[in-house]
This record gives structure tokens, C-alpha cells and sequence, in this order.
């Protein structure tokens, strides 16, 4: 048996600088592990099937899930045809702009490379990772990184002190391709300043990295659903150092200087409709 957390993330900068021919965009991303994670089990099969049991209703039990897939692509890209059970637990909001379908993804990989001995080098997990999404990649190593291309390459940053997050999920989900193609509708606003937040990376300087917060995604998921602005309001009106939106959304996330602090910011948001989780940042994921 094997047991392995596949951790959230979220963007502390998300900016835009093109679209490809292949219809995906340019994105210079700094995205940020957080500790909130699901969590996956494997198991041996008596026979040579792959099983997946999850305990969520919000996500695809069979052949469509992530995890299911990356266990396909794995055996269709090797020798191997064994079989494996996967319970799959989730705690990351699903839908969310988290990344918790990329996590599982990247955990599958990892896991299933270890549980059926494949001895895959990091670079063939990650060109697999590519394959399944442009997120998983990262979610293979997690911690802090610079994200281009799509969002497979990857450049390692300074790990940050674990600064305390309050995660706001509103009662719905997005979807990721429909945030895309509605960017791709209106003029796109100013991105944030990718060279000022790598710097206060560099320096580790929690109150500098606060303040370069910024997705070019958020007014466009917030036209949409206007919510998203009044949940970051108030997350700051809480006492959050900054807030914004990860990824293509829904979720907000505010930085606060600790985990404490961060309960202390939940406990105020008695009006926000949804979901509240109060979590940190977190370093590379050693599993993988
Ligand atoms: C926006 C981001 C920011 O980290 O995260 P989420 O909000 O999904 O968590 C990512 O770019 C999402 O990555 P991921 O969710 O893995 O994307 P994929 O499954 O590969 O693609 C979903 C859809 O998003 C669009 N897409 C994705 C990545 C990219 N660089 N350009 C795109 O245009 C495409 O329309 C694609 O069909
Ligand atoms: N293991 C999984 N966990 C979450 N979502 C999954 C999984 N497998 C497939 N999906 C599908 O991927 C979509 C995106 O989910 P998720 O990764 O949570 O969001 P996001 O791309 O916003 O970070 C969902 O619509 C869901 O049905």
C-alpha cells in the first residue's frame, strides 16, 4: 500500500502575453503550493484492472477522472499492465482554480511510478504531466515556481516563509476553458508586475509578495460573477494582508502573515457565501 497527498496551488501572479497557434495561451504564471490537499491510496489489484473509488460526488468516478487517466497514460507509455485500486480522498474544492484535478493527476503519476516500480526519470513524468494537463506539471514538484508556455515550463523560485491563506470558494464552479475564451472577448486589462513579485520571491518578503498580487483572469471571471469582488473586499475588510483570485477561479485566496492570523481573518468573514478554509503555503512536495 502506498498513501501520498497531491496539494493544492494557488497563483500569487497570472498574466497573459499571447495565444498560440494550438488555441492555448502564453501564460507567465508564479503559482505556490498550499498545504490543503487531497489525499490518494493505492492498492494492489487482484487482477490487472485499474479501480478508482472517490468519496466526492463532484467528480467523475470513472475512465474521465485524472487519476484514472494518468494511470491509462502510464501503462500505455510502458510494459507495465498491472492492475492498481486508487481511493481517491478530496478536500481540495472542486472547480475551484486550485488545481486539485492536476494535483491528483501529478500524484497518480508519482504514485503509481513507485507502486509498480516503472523507475520513470523526472523528465518522462513530466513531459507524461504535460499530456494531461497544462497544471500538472507543476504539481509534480509543487512549492513556488515560474510557470510559462502553457504552463509546463518550469522554473524553480525560493521557497516563501508559510505564510497563512484563507481560501474563499463561492457555491459554484468554473470552468477553465469557458474563463479562457471569454478573456479572448474583451479587451485585456493591465497584467500584474511578474518582474516585482519574482524579486520579492527572491528576497522572501511576505508583505512585498502581498502587494504584487495579480491575475489578469480576475476581471474576466468576475464579470461573469460579480461575487468574486465582493469576496475580496472582503477578505481585506477581514483583516487579509492583500486577496485575489487563483487561477481562472472562482476561489479567493487572502494572504495573512501566519496560519493563526489567517484563522483569526476566516472567523470574521461571516457574510461570504460559500466555502471558507483557512490553510499555508507550502515547500516542494518530497513524494515526488
Ligand atoms: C488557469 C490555470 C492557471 O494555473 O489554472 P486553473 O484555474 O485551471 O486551476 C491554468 O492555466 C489551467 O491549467 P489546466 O486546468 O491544467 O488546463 P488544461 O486542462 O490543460 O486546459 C483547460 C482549458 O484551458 C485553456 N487553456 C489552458 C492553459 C493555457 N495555457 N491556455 C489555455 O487556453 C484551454 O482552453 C484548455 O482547453
Ligand atoms: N481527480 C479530479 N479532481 C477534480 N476534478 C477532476 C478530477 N478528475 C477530473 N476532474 C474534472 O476536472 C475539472 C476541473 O477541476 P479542478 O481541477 O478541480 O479545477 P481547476 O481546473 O479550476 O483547478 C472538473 O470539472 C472535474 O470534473
Amino acid at each position: 500500500m502506498l498513501e501520498l497527498a497531491a496539494h493544492a496551488k494557488i497563483n500569487l501572479s497570472l498574466d497573459i502575453k499571447g495565444r498560440r497557434a494550438d488555441g492555448y495561451h502564453e501564460l507567465e504564471t508564479v503559482m505556490q503550493s498550499i498545504a490543503l490537499h487531497d489525499r490518494l491510496v493505492f492498492s494492489a489489484a487482484a487482477d490487472g484492472a485499474i479501480s478508482l473509488e472517490c468519496d466526492s460526488g463532484e467528480v467523475p468516478a470513472g475512465p474521465e477522472n485524472l487519476v484514472y487517466r494518468a494511470a491509462l497514460l502510464l501503462r500505455e507509455n510502458t510494459r507495465c499492465r498491472r492492475g492498481v485500486r486508487i481511493s481517491l480522498a478530496k478536500r481540495i474544492p472542486v472547480a475551484a482554480g486550485l488545481g486539485g484535478g492536476s494535483a491528483d493527476a501529478a500524484a497518480a503519476l508519482a504514485g503509481l511510478n513507485r507502486f509498480w516500480n516503472l523507475g520513470l526519470p523526472p523528465a518522462v513524468l513530466c513531459s507524461l504531466a504535460a499530456v494531461l494537463g497544462a497544471d500538472v506539471p507543476f504539481c509534480l514538484r509543487g512549492g513556488t515556481a515560474l510557470a510559462r508556455g502553457k504552463g509546463e515550463l518550469l522554473t524553480p523560485l525560493p521557497a516563501l516563509p508559510a505564510m497563512g491563506v484563507v481560501l474563499a470558494k463561492p457555491p459554484f464552479g468554473v470552468s477553465t476553458a469557458r474563463v479562457y475564451a471569454a478573456y479572448d472577448q474583451r479587451p485585456a486589462g493591465p497584467g500584474p508586475d511578474t518582474a516585482a513579485m519574482l524579486a520579492a520571491i527572491e528576497q522572501r518578503d511576505p508583505a512585498a509578495v502581498a502587494r504584487c498580487l495579480g491575475n489578469v483572469l480576475e476581471p474576466v471571471t468576475a464579470s461573469l460573477h460579480p461575487v468574486i469582488n465582493d469576496i475580496r473586499r472582503a477578505l481585506l475588510r477581514a483583516g487579509a494582508m492583500n486577496a485575489l483570485m487563483s487561477g481562472s477561479g472562482p476561489a479567493v485566496f487572502g494572504l495573512c502573515r501566519d496560519e493563526r492570523e489567517a484563522g483569526r481573518v476566516a472567523a470574521r468573514l461571516t457574510d461570504v457565501p460559500g466555502k471558507i478554509l483557512v490553510t499555508r503555503l507550502a515547500g516542494n512536495c518530497p513524494a515526488m
